[in-house]
């Protein structure tokens, strides 16, 4: 290749310094104003780095060697897969250097993408032990000569590593994937082999209550045939004592989506139960509940700080899940209405307003984009919208509604940045001012970032 389009050639080794890094946690460097993006490598840093692939606009290269390392640069990564594994991309970065960059990337997006750049971005909030914070786990098995292994997919591969321990995990996740490898082993269960659709075990998920010590143990099989059951199922509770519940998720297609349809409990119970807060919640095999619960808790205070309420509102709690930031605000207004698309989490959302005795809470199933609109014309009437939406983040005609509907606040929790500046844009337009915007580290040592807006109607304070 000339260098006509790029000035480099696929394998060429370069050296650079790194100006910034990507939201997916590449390291940027600029040659004479070509982008080249290089994972592992730091801000400030002099590397050497290998071209490994050649686009029009921009290239990707593999860091050889750092020649002048930054200060923020952790050379003994406790974690001995970080290399291979795609779960975390910022173990190489410290701790406090990831919340800086959380939130610079935040502010970043605000001004480029919502043109907004009279808002306080607050630091962010970070936990004081970022290690061990996941309350579950999801771990693909598979057969290799002639044992079981479990572990992680090597990234952008379906190659699975195995592996002992995650060291975001909480410990009580590890103990399940050992435990069940070790019984399931021992009982002849054969790992699921995703070529040829043969073998048994597919994944094992673990979710562990981590304020209330309760752990389910979920073995996702190929079909419902589970040899030794009863066997599988004593040597799972003689190994793990505090186990609740251990049920079978049988799916029987060729996919990569984890659960099938059925779902039976082989011992125990159905749920476990965890709480965030004063609240509690019922946890399904399937039930979707926020994986870092420490951090929810901060996420969700921050959202009840910015709705201000003082018992006299009416609360919309948009894309609320099973409920969760709607149970939280149903503590401090006078009545919440919680939307979700999803017919089983609104289900979970009615149990957990009955188990916490909370009857000022309503939920209804359906896209937030039609239910609140059709609420509107119903004559309801929100002080405050709560957002919560998943990443692609709120639909126009959503936005459009809360324009129309005038509440005084809306509190948006987002899991991306980049469409939180988009709708913030809408909003601001429609007549809203985004106050203040704080992100909270949900998901430390990886490159996802969460925050939480809040925008008041103009002239409101
Ligand atoms: C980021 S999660 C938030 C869940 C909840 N607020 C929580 O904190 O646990 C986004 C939720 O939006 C739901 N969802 C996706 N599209 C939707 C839509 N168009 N209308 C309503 N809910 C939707 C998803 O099923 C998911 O539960």
């Amino acid at each position: 290749m000339t260098k006509g389009i790029a000035p480099v050639t696929k394998n060429e080794i370069v050296e650079v310094t790194i100006e910034d890094l990507t939201h997916e946690g590449a390291g940027v460097a600029k040659i004479d104003g070509y982008a080249l993006f290089i994972p592992k490598a730091l801000p400030g840093e002099r590397a050497r780095v290998k071209v490994i692939k050649v686009n029009k606009g921009y290239g990707f290269g593999k860091l050889v060697e750092v020649l002048e390392k930054s200060d923020e640069r952790i050379d003994d990564i406790p974690c001995p897969i970080f290399q291979n594994c795609g779960g975390c991309q910022l173990q190489h970065l410290s701790y406090e250097g990831q919340l800086k960059q959380k939130q610079k990337q935040v502010r970043d997006v605000l001004e480029r993408i919502g043109k907004i750049t009279d808002v306080t971005v607050h630091p962010t909030l970070g936990m004081s032990d970022p290690w061990r914070y996941r309350n579950k786990a999801q771990v693909p098995f598979a057969e290799r000569e002639g044992g079981l292994i479990a572990g992680f997919y090597q990234e952008r591969s379906h190659e699975i590593i195995d592996m002992n321990a995650c060291l975001i995990q909480h410990e009580e996740n590890d103990k399940v994937v050992q435990a069940v490898k070790e019984v399931a082993s021992k009982f002849g269960v054969r790992g699921y082999d995703e070529k040829k659709h043969k073998g048994t075990l597919r994944h094992v998920v673990a979710r562990y209550g981590v304020n209330t010590g309760q752990l389910m143990v979920v073995l996702v099989t190929r079909s419902k045939e589970l040899p030794n059951k009863t066997k599988l199922i004593e040597g799972i509770r003689e190994q793990l004592p505090n186990v609740t519940s251990i049920v079978q998720n049988i799916n029987t297609k060729r996919t990569n989506v984890i659960f099938g349809d059925q779902t039976d409990v082989l011992w125990g119970e159905e749920y476990i139960y965890d709480t965030i807060g004063d609240v509690k919640f019922a946890i399904s095999a399937r039930s979707f509940y926020q994986v870092n619960p420490g951090q929810t808790k901060v996420l969700y205070d921050k959202a009840l700080e910015y709705a201000k309420l003082n018992g006299s509102e009416t609360v919309i709690d948009a894309y609320c899940g099973i409920g969760t930031i709607s149970l939280f605000l149903a503590q401090k207004a006078r009545h919440v209405y919680g939307v979700e698309i999803v017919p089983e989490a609104i289900d979970d959302a009615k149990r957990n307003a009955k188990l916490n005795g909370m009857t000022n809470v309503d939920f209804a199933v359906g896209g937030a984009e039609k239910v609140i609109p059709w609420w509107y014309t119903q004559g309801i009437r929100a002080d405050t919208i709560v957002v919560d939406p998943p990443r692609k983040g709120c639909d126009e005609a959503l936005l459009d509604t809360i324009i129309k509907m005038k509440p005084k606040r809306v509190v948006y929790v987002s899991c991306n940045p980049a469409t939180l500046a988009r709708d913030l844009r809408v909003l601001e337009d429609g007549g809203y001012k985004t106050v203040e915007v704080q992100p909270v580290d949900m998901f430390p040592h990886t490159t996802h970032c969460e925050a939480v807006a809040r925008i008041e109607l103009n002239n409101e304070e």
